[in-house]
């Protein structure tokens, strides 16, 4: 038995919190507000963020910091959140732990990924990065799913060891860079898709949107270091297949509610957790600009949210564009290699 710390109290965090527990470690879940952790504590359930599933009763819900003090923690907090959630724990780790991300996104402004984020503020920690797809909501449920986790092999291992369960396959991948762009990028597609279905259309834009989605997904991934394969691994084309199908994707909900013309203010408020998609946008588009990565839909994406385009319009946009070759363009990104 291990001693796990889990950092953050949203859905995902309880989700992981759970499935810990159930792998026979002693862990804490560590939140912010007395209030909400005492309830839990008291109610055995997570009502706002993961309802319907039963806290374990070994599983301790805790607001004290001096419980990060832990063999494995994970952290479990938005993106926009990972600096300060660092700076937060940073004082309570253990020397030479195991810190894992599990967030899904890149630093606004820096354009960091989280794990970068992660170095620059605990050095002496080893950091991990958790992806795939795996909605809390199943994982809490016990449902096979199946995640990858990069670092370095050693540490990757490890994590490896502690989170595996018959219910929660992990594998492990030293591609760092492509692992955590395929986590991040596919919440913009994931957003696309969800507007496709609020317009009314239909499966076949669904899979254009995945299909070509993936391919700029990953011509940006490489382009900043990730190697091609991972992409189409769990943390690319498994995260996104199912955050982009799924009932339970924040991001395609948000999607939906905008594609059917909600204001995105409401959206967001609706939606009630983060839709990390929004902010992915913003920091994907800047990307592309910068690096000269052609990225169609999420540049069309950016406009939706943050210029005001009618989302009709950025479909005929994408519809119109210039002829391509579909193979040409997979070889010359090194796809195939
Ligand atoms: N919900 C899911 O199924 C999955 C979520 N993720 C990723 O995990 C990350 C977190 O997502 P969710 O748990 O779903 O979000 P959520 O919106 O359900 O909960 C976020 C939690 O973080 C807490 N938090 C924020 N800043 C904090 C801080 N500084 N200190 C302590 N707590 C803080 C909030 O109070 C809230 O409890 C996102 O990046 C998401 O993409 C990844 C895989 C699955
Ligand atoms: O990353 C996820 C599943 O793998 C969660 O996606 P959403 O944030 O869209 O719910």
């Amino acid at each position: 038995m291990s001693k796990v710390a889990v950092f953050g109290a949203g859905s995902w965090g309880s989700a992981l919190a759970v499935l810990l527990t159930k792998a026979g470690h002693q862990v804490s879940l560590i939140g912010r507000k007395a209030d909400e952790m005492a309830q839990m504590n008291k109610l055995r359930e997570n009502v706002r963020y993961l309802p319907g599933v039963v806290l374990p009763s070994g599983l301790m819900p805790a607001t004290d910091v001096s419980e990060l003090n832990a063999d494995l923690v994970i952290l479990s907090v938005p993106s926009h959140n990972v600096r300060e959630a660092a700076r937060q724990i940073k004082p309570n780790l253990r020397p030479g732990g195991i810190v894992v991300n599990t967030a899904k996104g890149l630093e606004e402004g820096t354009h960091y990924r989280l794990s970068e984020v992660l170095k620059q503020e605990l050095a002496d920690q080893a950091i991990a990065v958790l992806s795939g797809p795996s909605h809390a909501e199943e994982v809490g449920r016990d449902i096979p799913t199946t995640v990858v986790v990069a670092s370095d092999v050693d540490t990757a291992e490890k994590v490896q060891d502690l989170m595996m369960t018959p219910k929660f396959r992990v594998y492990t991948n030293p591609d760092v860079i492509g692992v955590e762009l395929g986590g991040a990028l596919k919440n913009v597609i994931a957003l696309c898709t969800g507007i496709a279905e609020g317009l009314g259309f239909g499966d076949n834009t669904k899979a254009a949107l995945m299909t070509r989605g993936l391919a700029e997904i990953a011509r940006l991934g490489v382009a900043m270091g990730g190697h091609p394969l991972t992409f189409a691994g769990l943390s690319g084309v498994g995260d996104l297949i199912v955050t982009c199908t799924s009932q339970h994707s924040r991001n395609r909900r948000a999607g939906v509610a905008l594609g059917q013309g909600k204001p995105l203010d409401l959206v967001l408020k609706e939606v009630g957790m983060v839709v990390e998609g929004v902010r992915n946008t913003r920091v994907a588009y800047e990307l592309s600009q910068e690096m000269k990565i052609s990225m169609p839909i999420t540049q069309q994406a950016y406009k939706v949210l943050f210029e005001g385009t009618d989302p009709k319009i950025a479909v005929t946009d994408l519809m119109m564009r210039g002829k391509r070759h579909e193979l040409e363009e997979a070889v010359e990104m090194s796809w195939f290699k």
